[in-house]
């Protein structure tokens, strides 16, 4: 499998390149030449997999350069009872109305970002020994992203992470999760602004090639293929456990901010996964709902950003929503540039007319809307009051978004991103409860914090990474 970039700009690359590499150098992000077919007779062969044999399965058609044995040793290491709790991993739950949960939030750090980033730390130290280099990952996040990745990297030799959150923005918990890390190779960089900027200060950093050349700069968002690669697996993993038969249409609905999770649920579809809807479910933050009901794409500044109680959704400039769209242009790259381009000038597209954005919902199965704080307490109680169970913020998001597109007959799989404890002072503004907090984090916001201010400052940013890539 060879990778280009979605803008056309960038030689055809391996997958161990485009995962240290990160953006790709014209500003893109990096798509592959193909979406593998899987028929349903070998979906049917997948049925009885574990969930570390199922990700080799889907991902050796993408890691094609890795060999095959090392790839199984390494999500065979991934993917365990003792990292996930349960030898299911990605176990699912009933909920009501023909919705079910399915539970990806059982690793480490209590959000679905660990179950492609726990994979990411291995295929780094591993793919580091093979070429013998290190790697200065440069991350942003609104809150889970951020953690994922320093409980992911914490300790792996050859590896520093700088992390840049929003400061103030994120919940107590998802604060302290990250900044009470006192790890010498982990960095929290808290900078006065949003999730917005701190990801537009990733991406121009890695556009200044030669800093990133120098600096050995890579990145953990959902801009790096192997985060979404991974991602895919678990579409099959829950398609194999809710499908009363191989064959039979099943739809999800999945919290979006920044179109990664979702994204690897059109790449499932793609690759021949049955999936009748994929339900994009935004918060207040609605600029993804707007453009797959309008075709008008318009990212809002840091201004017209809300500021919600599904904090990790607080995005408004989709990165991955690019890999969408160079698939509605026919995977054109001249197309998909002339629309950035576009995009950098007047701020915003317009799809509306064209023929391709009319088959959006038919031919990718992309359905959208979106929630209030109001919607998020009104779904938690209800949740709380039917079934006896607590689900944070950005899975309320998407039960509620999900509702209307319940068709009979067709399992509608609602992704649980985070557990409820990340976000309490909600959860007990809705029911009155607190969340019970897992024995690994008792008193974790009373320790210490290590965390360094930042205004929006890209030059700001380089200069601490040049002056901290020695330690
Ligand atoms: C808890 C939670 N839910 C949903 C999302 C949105 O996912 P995505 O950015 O992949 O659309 C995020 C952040 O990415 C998150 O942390
Ligand atoms: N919601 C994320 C934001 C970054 O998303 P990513 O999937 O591109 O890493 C977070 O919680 O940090």
């Amino acid at each position: 499998m060879k990778y280009f970039s979605s803008r056309g700009g960038m030689q055809p690359q391996s997958f161990s390149e485009i995962l240290l590499e990160g953006l790709a150098p014209d500003g893109g992000l990096a798509v592959p030449d193909h979406y593998p077919q899987v028929s349903l007779a070998t979906l049917e062969s997948w049925k009885n997999l574990r969930y570390g044999e199922l990700a080799f399965e889907v991902l050796k058609h993408y890691a094609t350069d890795i060999p095959q044995a090392d790839l199984t040793a390494l999500t065979t290491k991934t993917y365990t009872e003792a990292v996930y709790g349960t030898e299911a991993i990605t176990p699912v739950r009933d909920l009501f109305d023909g919705m079910k949960v399915l539970e990806l939030s059982n690793g480490p750090t209590l959000a679905f970002k660990d179950m492609a980033m726990q994979l990411l730390g291995n295929l780094f130290e591993y793919q580091l020994a093979r070429v013998g280099q290190e790697l200065n990952i440069l991350g942003a996040t609104s809150g889970d992203t951020g953690s994922a990745a320093e409980y992911a990297m914490r300790g792996k030799k050859g590896v520093r992470v700088f992390m840049l959150s929003p400061a103030g923005k994120m919940s107590a918990f998802q604060r302290a999760q990250m900044y009470s890390l006192q790890d010498p190779n982990i960095f929290n960089i808290a900078v006065e602004g949003l999730f917005d900027d701190c990801q537009d200060i990733v991406k121009a950093v890695s556009e200044d090639l030669p800093f990133k050349s120098r600096q050995k700069i890579g990145t953990v968002n959902s801009i790096n293929w192997g985060r979404i690669s991974a991602q895919v697996v678990y579409y099959f993993n829950a398609y194999l456990r809710v499908a009363a038969k191989v064959g039979d249409p099943v739809s999800f609905a999945v919290p979006s901010g920044n179109f990664g999770n979702v994204l690897a649920g059109h790449i499932a579809r793609m690759m021949g996964l049955p999936i009748r809807k994929l339900v994009v479910a935004t918060n207040e933050n609605n600029v993804l709902d707007e453009f797959f009901k309008t075709g008008v794409y318009r990212p809002r500044t840091s201004k017209e950003t809300h500021i919600t109680s599904s904090p990790s959704m607080d995005i408004s400039k989709a990165s991955n929503f690019e890999r969408f769209v160079y698939d509605l242009m026919g995977r054109d790259p001249k197309a998909l540039k002339a629309l950035w381009d576009q995009l950098a000038k007047d701020g915003k597209f317009d799809l509306s007319a064209d023929p391709r954005f009319k088959e959006v919902e038919a031919k990718y199965g992309f359905v959208s809307g979106c929630s209030t704080h109001a919607d998020r307490l009104n779904t938690i109680r209800e949740v709380y009051q039917r079934t006896g169970t607590l689900i944070d913020t950005h899975t309320a998001d998407a039960v509620k978004v999900a509702k209307p597109y319940v068709e009979v007959g067709v399992p509608m799989v609602v992704l649980e991103t985070a557990l409820a404890v990340k976000f309490a002072e909600t959860i007990e503004e809705a029911t009155g409860q607190v969340p019970p907090v897992p024995k690994a984090f008792e008193g974790i916001e009373k320790l210490p914090q290590r965390v360094v201010n930042m205004p929006i400052s890209v030059d700001a940013v380089k200069q601490f990474i040049a002056t901290h890539t020695h330690l």
